[in-house]
């Protein structure tokens, strides 16, 4: 399945423009608006599709996503739910890959082998787990390797050099590159330094780089589409479903995208 990832890359690199990648917690803002919302991401522009499992105490997130999880385990997404959303979405015609962010306390209790297992039938294909470091990370990386499922690798400005290294030997799908030493949220401007930090993360991993934390617009989305192969948005469309649901985040991605009708 991480195939579908390649694949999607591939797409974009022969259309001569960057992936978009947007970002949704589930279950927000309503619990029954994933499906809705992960179609219009893909009807806007989307080349693949980061769904949050929301964790109580998301440590790498901002006052956007954090308040989001809140939410949505308060109106009751379990990891169980978290799926039969994205299955949802496959059955109305979502095409996309899908990508399960969380953190791993949800993974531990849901259990790996039965969450992969579980992921292959919705038609999810791979996870970034944000606290899971590649030295704990065996079991899940076995789990995913079975089943073709990739575990994309988290990389930020202060990854050393034998760190990178060593993160290239397991990595799949994509290596997501951190723009800032933060958390996320939607920021004014992108750090001076990411073309040269892209390119040290590139020349260890040869993987699609993917660009994430801080964009909110058609500037940000375009000047990280001239040093990377993918950009991520997630503070910024999470704001807008909850201003306007699914049309919203539709209209925010014709936007960002450049890809209006
Ligand atoms: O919200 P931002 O600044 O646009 O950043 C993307 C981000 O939301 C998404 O990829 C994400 C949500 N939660 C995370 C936790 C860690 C790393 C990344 C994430």
């Amino acid at each position: 399945m991480s195939e579908a990832i390649a694949a999607a890359f591939a797409k974009c690199k022969e259309e001569g423009r960057v992936a978009f990648v947007p970002f949704i917690t589930a279950g927000y803002p309503t619990l029954e608006s994933t499906p809705d919302i992960l179609l219009a991401m893909e009807a806007a522009g989307s080349d693949i599709i980061e769904v949050g499992m929301p964790f109580s105490d998301p440590l790498a997130d901002g006052g956007t996503i954090q308040a989001a999880n809140t939410v949505a385990l308060r109106a009751g997404v379990t990891m169980d739910k978290c799926l039969s959303f994205v299955e949802a979405a496959r059955a109305r015609g979502l095409k996309v890959p899908v990508i399960l962010m969380t953190y791993y306390n949800p993974i531990l209790r849901f259990g790996e082998e039965r969450l992969v297992a579980r992921c292959k039938e919705c038609g999810v294909h791979g996870f970034i787990v944000v606290d899971l470091p590649p030295e704990e990370g065996s079991g899940l990386l076995d789990a995913c390797k079975a089943s073709g499922l990739a575990l994309v690798p988290l990389v930020a400005p202060t990854t050393t050099p034998a760190r990178l290294d060593a993160i290239a030997k397991n990595a799949g799908g994509y290596v997501y590159c951190v723009s800032v030493t933060g958390v996320t949220g939607a920021r004014a401007e992108l750090p001076a330094d990411l073309a040269e930090f892209v390119a040290r993360v590139k020349a260890a991993i040869p993987l699609p780089a993917v660009v994430g934390f801080g964009l909110s617009t058609r500037a940000h989305v375009a000047s990280v589409g001239a040093v990377a192969e993918g950009a991520v948005m997630g503070s910024a469309i999470v704001r807008a479903a909850a201003a306007g649901g699914a049309d919203a985040v539709s209209a925010l991605i014709k936007e960002v995208t450049g890809r209006s009708d």
